[in-house]
């Protein structure tokens, strides 16, 4: 696996990433060769950690309102699919932090974005799945499928070049961009020298490409974390008493990133989280030369090479108990020696996830609002042991029927 995803001759994704170009963009998840390496270097100092620490304030306010939303189902006292909830959190973040815009409810456009973003991975699944619907020749003759992705696809580009004429529109005019202090990530790829080297179209595929990938991995990720504290209540202690400890009795306070770096617990937690449930399991590139692997065997060129992480994550080489749901795993003393591709949750080498550090952030921060606040379990017919959880794989896993999950005013 290092040797492929370290190859310069296999960093060009899979054929099949072509059926999600044209919904999520052509952006750096889909490029290959010199675009993607003039895309990434224009974006990569805009997820700059300075401008990341920025956002935690962003995370921890969505992270408040989210909050207050299941504060209220808690005294419904029904049990709920959070699913859908930690979605609406993600999303709120992200379409504030990469574009500093409020994701109010009366802008029908932005909700049929958000509708779209799961609907869009459908239409990917479905023709992965019956390959000889890649061509988007072929898949027009599909005529139920093929008008319900032609609209998504239209809204998403007019949504797009909406958002990008606003900021130049603001650029051009020198009004002070929103939160002068808190730039989004667009407003600082504008205005940066290194992200003067995309043309508006390109950075429209961009933003396409960080909602759709951003909203869904968080919502994922979230989704599993809360879950997971729902049906482990040991663990689920154990975050209260950190939070307790760093947040002391202004339980209700924005956290900054300085105080993200004492939640040493929820950080492996999260981790341990990523590696049972590998919410992104798979992922795909083509081999343009052919590459020898330390084995002896070699990937012959033209070779598409697909991970499944899964395996990966639950090699007890690396990880003894592999099916035991243990953070103390990712403690330093237990973690040196261990292989630099045992866990990858967020791939690894020259194409690995440009929003590591914000996912890692954005988790905390949610975490640090809802944990002290809240107390979360399964409803009496859910799953009693992690193990238990039944999944189901669409591109990312979820649980299958629903996280489920009942909450309580702490
Ligand atoms: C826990 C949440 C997340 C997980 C598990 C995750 C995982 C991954 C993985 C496995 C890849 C490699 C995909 C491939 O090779 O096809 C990837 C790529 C990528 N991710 Fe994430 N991701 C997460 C959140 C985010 C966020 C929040 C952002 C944006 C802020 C983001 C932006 C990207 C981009 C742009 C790429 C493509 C990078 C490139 O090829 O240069 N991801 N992610």
């Amino acid at each position: 696996m290092q040797a492929v995803m370290t190859s310069g001759d296999a960093s060009d994704k899979s054929l099949v990433y072509s059926a999600i170009e044209p919904l999520l963009g052509a952006g750096l998840a889909t490029l290959g060769g010199d675009a993607w390496r003039r895309h990434r270097k224009g974006i990569t100092p805009s997820l700059h950690l300075d401008i990341l620490h920025d956002f935690v304030p962003i995370f921890s306010k969505q992270g408040a309102a989210f909050a207050d939303t299941l504060a209220e189902l808690a005294d419904s006292g029904d049990a709920f699919d959070v699913t859908p909830l930690s979605g609406a959190c993600a999303n709120h973040a992200i379409f504030e932090t990469v574009m500093s815009s409020d994701l109010d409810k009366d802008d029908p456009m932005k909700r049929a974005i958000l509708d779209g973003i799961p609907k869009a991975l459908d239409h990917f699944m479905y023709r992965v799945c019956r390959p000889w619907f890649l061509s988007e020749w072929a898949y027009s003759l599909h005529r139920s499928q093929f008008s319900d992705y032609v609209n998504l696809k239209n809204t998403f580009n007019l949504f797009i070049q909406r958002v990008i004429r606003e900021k130049k529109e603001a650029l051009k005019n020198n009004e002070p961009l929103p939160q002068r202090k808190r730039q989004a990530f667009l407003d600082h790829v504008l205005s940066s020298a290194e992200g003067a080297a995309l043309s508006e179209a390109e950075l429209a595929e961009e933003v396409k490409t960080f909602v759709g990938i951003a909203s869904g991995g968080s919502m994922d990720a979230l989704t599993f974390f809360i879950y997971t504290l729902a049906i482990r209540q040991d663990i689920q202690d154990k975050i209260r008493q950190e939070m307790d400890d760093i947040l002391g009795e202004d339980c209700g306070r924005l956290v900054e990133h300085s105080d993200l770096a004492h939640m040493q617990y929820t950080g492996r937690v999260i981790k341990e989280t990523l590696r049972y449930f590998t919410t992104l399991p798979t992922f795909a590139r083509t081999v343009s030369e052919d590459l020898p692997l330390p084995s002896g065997f070699t990937i012959p060129r033209g070779c598409q090479v697909a991970f499944w992480l899964p395996y990966v994550h639950r090699n007890p080489q690396w990880f003894p108990e592999p099916n035991k749901f243990d953070p103390d795993r990712f403690l330093p003393e237990n973690s040196r020696g261990r292989h630099p591709f045992a866990f990858v949750p967020f791939s690894a080498g020259p194409r690995n996830c440009i929003g590591q550090r914000y996912s890692m952030m954005f988790l905390k921060a949610v975490a640090a609002a809802i944990v002290p606040r809240l107390r979360f379990e399964v409803p009496d017919d859910g799953p009693k042991r992690l193990e238990d959880v039944p999944l189901t794989m669409n591109l990312t896993v979820s649980v299958r029927g629903g996280a489920n999950i009942r909450v309580h005013r702490r």
